[in-house]
Parts: structure tokens; C-alpha cells; sequence
């Protein structure tokens, strides 16, 4: 039994890799390295260098390595550059995945964890948004991965194939044990961005938007740990395992927090001030996003173990440092 996990050598996939790897898991990587490292990899993990939406590439690894289950991270994440490009999101996110897919369903591999995102709900009128609420992205990205559930519940519906849907909220934090983080060059994740700005590899940082109706006017994101994350993606590939239905579940800690905390945040734990600059909003930027993770809780009895933004923080800047060193 060997776990395929796509976009392996980027930064959600590649804390996915490390921690099956310390489960004793037999995994193999697909990864095209658009935006991912090699060296982020455990160095006895194979890794293909190629792309998902190679039919052929991908049914030979899932026949060559006894591919149980599929972990699909790999795709394009940037919001703004899903608005400016929207024909990239929808080839390499939903095109692509349709290729993923057909390839599993071709050679019988009927356990699929995707990486979905709060963007499908674009902006929720019930906060914290539950699973069950209406679907509507404001991006090409959003919609790009909502196109790419609604084929997967469609292919379960037609052949022997379960999927689990996380939709992650924001995505932050690194290896608590240092091995991997964030490392994409140009990052535009706000902790990531500001991470950087506090080390002094960024001149400022951009506040988009100030005039946001929340209490200090600037936009609310609930920013979940990449560890608690990828402990979430254990027990789903768990619950397949042992024959579990397909299902859809958010991944977020409940709770959300605005951009002046995260900085506020980011300027105490790194002890250092750093420029911000008042912008205006982001095209394809929600007010608000809050999960409803009740039934990622009660569903697979995930707890989270990292819920606190210092630590979150302290994560990502420890990991920026070491980063610095790498490149230096
Ligand atoms: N980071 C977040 O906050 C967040 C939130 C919600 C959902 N997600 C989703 O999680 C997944 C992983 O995101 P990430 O933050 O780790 O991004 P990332 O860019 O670090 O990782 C993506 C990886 O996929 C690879 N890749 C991209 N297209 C590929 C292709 N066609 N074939 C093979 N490899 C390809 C890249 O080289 C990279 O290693 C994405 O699908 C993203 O949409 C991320
Ligand atoms: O330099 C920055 C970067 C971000 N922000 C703001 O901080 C908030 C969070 O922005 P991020 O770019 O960190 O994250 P997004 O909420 O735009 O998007 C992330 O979460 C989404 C789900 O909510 C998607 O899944 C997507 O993949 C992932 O990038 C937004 O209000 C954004 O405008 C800034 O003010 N300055």
C-alpha cells in the first residue's frame, strides 16, 4: 500500500510527506517543482518529476509503486493571479485533476483526499460557515476547485471510488521540528509575507484594504496550523481505509483573526517593527472566512494541538530564518 501525494515538494505536501514518512507509510511523489523543492523531501521518498495532468505518467506511477490512495495538493493557489489568469486555475486545478482522476479510476485506485478551500464558499452569510452552505466563490480559483469536487462526487457516484474534500482555510505555520515550511519565492500568504518583512527580505508590507466592515476595518481569515492540517489528511486516509463514505469536510480552528492582529502578532514574536503600507482591497478578496470544522471534529475526531496564533507565528518565523541561512 503506497500513497501517491501530488505537489509533495510544496509546502502543505511536503509537511503531508514528511509525517506519513514518520508513520512508516510507503509514499511516492508527483511533483512538476513549478513551484515546489526537491530538498523539502525526505531523502528516501521517491519523487517523479513530472505533471498530473500527464494520463499516461500518473497510471504508470499508480501501477509501478502499488498505489493504494492518492493525496492530491498539487495545483495553482495565488487568488489575485486566478483573477488576472483565470484559463491557468482552470487548466491546472480542475483540468488536470479531471486527468488525476481518470487515471485512478482507470487503474482501480478508489481513495482520493482532495485539497479543497474556503473559497467555494466565497463570502459566507453565516459565519462560522458550515459545508451545507451555498456555494459560491468569488475567484477563478474558488470556482476552479469547486468544478474539481463536483467531479469527484460525480465519479463516486458512477464508479468504486471515495474522496474526502478538505476545504482548508488558511494555511500557516511550519514543522514544528524544522524540516520543512513555506519556501515559494514571491509568497503572497499575509503570515508568510509577513514573516519575510519582519527578517527585512521585504522592504514592507501591503495592508489591502482597511475599509473592510469588521472591527478594526481589515479583513478576517481563521489561519490553521500546517501540522494540525496535515493530521486532519491522517485520519481521513484512515476513515477511507476502513471503508469510509465520501465526504466533504472544512479544516480551519473556528476562530478567525484580522490582518492588523496577524501583524501585531508577527511584529511581538519576531521583536521586530517592520513598514506596512495602507493599500486598497485585493480583487477576489472575501470580507470574512471562519470554518465550521464541527464535522472534521466529530467525523474523524481531529484535535487540534496547535489552535494559537504565537505559535503559528513562531513557526513560520523560525522557519524563515532557516530559510534565510539556506539561500544565504
Ligand atoms: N496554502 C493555503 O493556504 C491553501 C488554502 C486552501 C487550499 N490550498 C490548496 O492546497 C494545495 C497545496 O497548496 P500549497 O500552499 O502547498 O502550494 P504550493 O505551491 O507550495 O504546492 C503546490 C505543489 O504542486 C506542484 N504542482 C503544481 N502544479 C502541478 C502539476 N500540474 N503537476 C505536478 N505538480 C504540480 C508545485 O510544484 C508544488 O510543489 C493546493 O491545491 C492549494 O490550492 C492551499
Ligand atoms: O501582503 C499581504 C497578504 C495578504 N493580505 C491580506 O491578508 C488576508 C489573507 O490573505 P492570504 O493571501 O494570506 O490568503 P487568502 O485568504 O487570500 O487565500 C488563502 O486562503 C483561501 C481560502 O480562504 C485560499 O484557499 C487560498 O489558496 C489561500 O491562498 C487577505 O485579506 C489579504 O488581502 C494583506 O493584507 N497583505
Amino acid at each position: 500500500m503506497t500513497v501517491l501525494v501530488t505537489g509533495g515538494a510544496g509546502y502543505i505536501g511536503s509537511h503531508m510527506v514528511w509525517a506519513l514518512h514518520d508513520a512508516g507509510e510507503a509514499v511516492v511523489v508527483i511533483d512538476n517543482l513549478s513551484t515546489g523543492f526537491d530538498w523539502a523531501l525526505p531523502g528516501d521518498v521517491p519523487l517523479v518529476r513530472g505533471d498530473i495532468g500527464d494520463e499516461a505518467l500518473v497510471a504508470r506511477v499508480l501501477s509501478e509503486h502499488g498505489v493504494d490512495a492518492v493525496i492530491h495538493f498539487a495545483g495553482s493557489i495565488i487568488v489575485p493571479e486566478s483573477v488576472a489568469n483565470p484559463l491557468k486555475y482552470y487548466k491546472n486545478n480542475t483540468a488536470n485533476s479531471r486527468s488525476l482522476i481518470a487515471a485512478c479510476a482507470a487503474k482501480g485506485v478508489d481513495k482520493f483526499i482532495f485539497s479543497s478551500t474556503a473559497a467555494v464558499y466565497g463570502d459566507p452569510e453565516i459565519i462560522p460557515v458550515p459545508e451545507d452552505a451555498p456555494l459560491k466563490p468569488v475567484s477563478p480559483y474558488g470556482t476552479s476547485k469547486l468544478m474539481t469536487e463536483m467531479m469527484l462526487a460525480d465519479v463516486a457516484a458512477a464508479h468504486d471510488f471515495r474522496y474526502t474534500a478538505l476545504r482548508y482555510f488558511n494555511v500557516a505555520g511550519a514543522d514544528p521540528r524544522g524540516r520543512t515550511g513555506q519556501s515559494t519565492a514571491g509568497a503572497t500568504h499575509l503570515i508568510k509575507v509577513a514573516a519575510e518583512a519582519a527578517l527585512g527580505k521585504r522592504a514592507h508590507l501591503s495592508v489591502y484594504g482597511t475599509d473592510y466592515p469588521t472591527e478594526d476595518g481589515t479583513a478576517i481569515r481563521d489561519y490553521i496550523h500546517v501540522a494540525d492540517l496535515v493530521g486532519a489528511h491522517a485520519l481521513a486516509l484512515e476513515r477511507l481505509r476502513q471503508g469510509g463514505d465520501s465526504a466533504v469536510m472544512n479544516c480551519g480552528y473556528g476562530h478567525g483573526y484580522s490582518v492588523f492582529e496577524v501583524i501585531e502578532a508577527v511584529r511581538k514574536v519576531s521583536g521586530r517593527p517592520f513598514e506596512t503600507r495602507m493599500e486598497a482591497r485585493r480583487p477576489g478578496d472575501s470580507v470574512r472566512i471562519v470554518a465550521d470544522a464541527s464535522r472534521l471534529r466529530a467525523e474523524l475526531g481531529w484535535q487540534p494541538r496547535h489552535d494559537d496564533l504565537t505559535e503559528i507565528v513562531t513557526h513560520a518565523l523560525a522557519w524563515e530564518e532557516k530559510l534565510a541561512k539556506r539561500n544565504s
